[in-house]
């Protein structure tokens, strides 16, 4: 039988968890890629499937264009407990991690983490790099611009815009578009500083 390998670029608690889904997906092995690990990263490296296994979302993106130049798959992982409508969209470097829903005809672009148990709902966009953390819900038709976070068990009502580079912190909940590269918390979220 042929042995199906990973490579994970980030050792860190959260590639820790990627190598459990990894796992769950049917790879046989993962190689952590990491500037601690015994094996780093080459463009020599032979070229089986590869995933970055980074949180900071700057830096997950740099990782991701790095090894595309140099010829690696970028692959997505997505857990098997993950309910996902036949009609949403995916980029690569995608990780859905368990028991998310993503709703008909999201649009999840390269990059994005979905964290555990996350609600994306029908016809949000979520853009490059973004991350919905754990337990957070967003509602239809919500837009989350590249590289903003959306914090642990944080609630999006419909229609809402959030901008590029945002952070929404733990437990908000949002009601209004948020500008971008903007810090916003509480129920409902206000603005607390720039990023
Ligand atoms: C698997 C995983 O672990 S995924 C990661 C999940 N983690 C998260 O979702 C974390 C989200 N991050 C947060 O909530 C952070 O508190 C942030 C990004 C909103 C702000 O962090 P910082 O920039 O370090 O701000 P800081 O901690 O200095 O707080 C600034 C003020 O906002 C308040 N504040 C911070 N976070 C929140 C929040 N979630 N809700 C309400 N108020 C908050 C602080 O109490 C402080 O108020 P004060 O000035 O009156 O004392």
């Amino acid at each position: 039988m042929v042995k199906t390998k990973i490579y994970i670029y980030g050792a860190s608690g959260h590639g820790q968890v990627l190598s459990d889904i990894a796992r769950a997906c049917g790879y046989d092995e993962v190689v952590f890629l990491d500037d601690s690990s015994d094996t780093k990263f080459s463009k020599d490296l032979p070229k089986f499937d590869i995933f970055i296994g980074v949180g900071v979302n700057d830096t997950r993106a740099i990782l991701q264009e790095k090894v595309q130049k140099c010829g690696f798959k970028v692959v997505n992982l997505i857990h098997p407990s993950a309910v996902i409508s036949p009609s949403a969209k995916f980029g690569v470097g995608v990780c859905v991690m368990p028991n998310v829903v993503v709703n008909a005809f999201a649009k999840v672009s390269d990059g994005v983490i979905l964290n555990s148990g996350c609600v994306v709902e029908h016809e949000c966009v979520i853009e490059r790099f973004a991350h919905i953390s754990p337990n957070a819900a967003l509602a239809g038709n919500v837009y989350v611009g590249e590289f903003s976070h959306i914090g642990i068990g944080s609630s999006v009502i419909q229609g809402i815009k959030i901008g590029s580079n945002v952070s929404v912190g733990a437990g908000s909940v949002v009601v209004r578009n948020l500008a971008p590269n903007g810090v916003y918390v509480g129920v409902p979220t206000k603005f607390i500083k720039e990023k």
